[in-house]
């Protein structure tokens, strides 16, 4: 991968991961512009500063919903590549306001393809594109059985004899379930046509969740390492959570820099790529594992009322699971295989380790009107453009903790 030299325009470079790829491609040799909106405080946004970007990048001025101000950026950057990461990422922020989020995501691409057009660009343009796309993905014949008793309905149904869809390729359905999820797939689909009928060289990219030190605070890896580092210092007595029930396939965002970076060098034009681990992990998971990681010794685990009692429910294994062997805990298998399930009745979990008990309360508050139940990444295409995995789930739950150890953090 050569970008010494090249120039390289990143919308929302202020945000989690378009701070982590800046500080990648200043490394590289590239000359680093970013999209910013005009704050009145002319303080430089937080993950920049984490970076030290200040004075290695060009901040350009500009806004999605303002077409004049990426074709002024594109004037000035001459981009050699576009990483379009910029949008309103947060699902439940979504629910409370779509047309936020459409205006975003959906206008926001759109007026940036249209800019490339216009400035008859020839960057290449990498889109952010998310896992929330496929959105309900079927696991099993019991899950299937759920969804159609909740919705009465899917669509695209399964596959005549199909009882799974994991892991999900790229060729899985799209079935979105937030409006986020909505705005992203109306995204990828526009960002390939503008491919198809204008020849823009583009590329989307389909993440999985990505996570590490920075990581918004509102996110669940965030909510759980910071209470957990709270926990840890004595400043909270509890861990107060959604549903734990749902499972993700969590991934270093150092290792999806990788993935981007390969996209814009090696992809095929117009074509789709997911970026993930191949591995899924429950929330209560990334809870166990983060106590486990701060040094606690956990023995077992119960609801608030005793029932649903599992000893040892973070021990670990590698079987495998849709045909894909991965480390998950002695719980995900239980869950995985429909042996275990939380609800809101539950109110809560007690974790008995060592040291005593930690209490996990859920907070119906955090429960989403529609839920996307599991994200399991079949990687095996970019795989191929030789992507490899280098981190952990602990490896990210150790860069996390050590975010939330320092006060200002928290
Ligand atoms: C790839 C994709 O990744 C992200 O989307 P997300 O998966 O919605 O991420 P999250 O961390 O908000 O939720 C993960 C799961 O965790 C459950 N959950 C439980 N308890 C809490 C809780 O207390 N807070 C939150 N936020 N979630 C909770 C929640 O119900 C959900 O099932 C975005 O970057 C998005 O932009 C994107 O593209």
């Amino acid at each position: 991968m050569n970008f010494k030299d090249k120039n390289v325009l990143i919308t929302g470079i202020s945000g989690f991961v378009g701070s982590y790829l800046a500080e990648r491609l200043v490394n590289e040799g590239s000359n680093v512009y970013g999209l910013l909106r005009r704050r009145a405080d002319g303080v430089t946004p937080v993950n920049m500063q984490n970076h030290e970007l200040d004075g290695k990048v060009t901040p350009l001025t500009g806004n999605l919903k303002d077409i004049t101000s990426i074709a002024n950026a594109i004037d000035t950057a001459e981009p050699d590549y576009i990483f379009h990461l910029a949008a309103q990422s947060f699902v439940p922020q979504s629910f409370d306001n779509p047309a936020d989020t459409e205006q975003n995501n959906a206008m926001g691409t759109s007026n940036l393809l249209e800019a490339m057009r216009i400035k008859d660009s020839d960057a290449r343009m990498i889109f952010a594109g998310s896992s929330e796309e496929y959105g309900l993905v079927i696991s099993s014949q019991q899950q299937y059985e759920r969804v159609i008793k909740q919705y009465g309905t899917i669509f695209p149904d399964l596959k005549e004899g199909q009882t799974t869809e994991l892991p999900i390729a790229e060729t899985n359905p799209l079935r979105p379930m937030s409006p986020y999820a909505v705005s992203k797939v109306y995204g990828d689909f526009l960002t390939r046509n503008y491919y198809h009928s204008y020849d823009i060289d583009t590329v989307v990219s389909r993440a999985f969740n990505h996570e590490g030190a920075g990581r918004g605070k509102m996110f669940v890896t965030s909510v759980v390492t910071n209470q957990v580092m709270q926990l840890k210092m004595g400043l909270t007595d509890k861990i107060t959570i959604g549903n734990v029930n749902a499972f993700r396939d969590w991934t270093h965002v150092n290792d999806i820099v990788d993935g981007y970076l390969t996209l814009a060098t090696k992809a095929n034009k117009g074509d789709v790529y997911n970026q993930g681990s191949m591995r899924t992990n429950s929330i209560l998971t990334y809870i166990l594992l983060s106590l486990k990681e701060s040094g606690e010794n956990i023995n077992s685990i119960s609801t608030f009322n005793g029932d649903k009692k599992v000893d040892d429910p973070a021990e670990m294994n590698n079987d495998e699971y849709c045909g894909v062997s991965f480390a998950k805990t002695k719980v995900d298998s239980m869950m995985l295989n429909n042996e275990l399930e939380y609800n809101i009745e539950d109110k809560g979990i007690i974790v008995n380790t060592d040291n005593g008990d930690v209490k996990v309360e859920f907070n119906p508050a955090r429960f989403r009107p529609a839920e996307v139940p599991i994200l399991f990444s079949n990687t095996k295409k970019i795989q191929k453009l030789g992507v490899e995995i280098k981190h952990s789930v602990d490896d990210i739950i150790r860069d996390q903790l050590n975010y939330y150890i320092k006060k200002e953090n928290q």
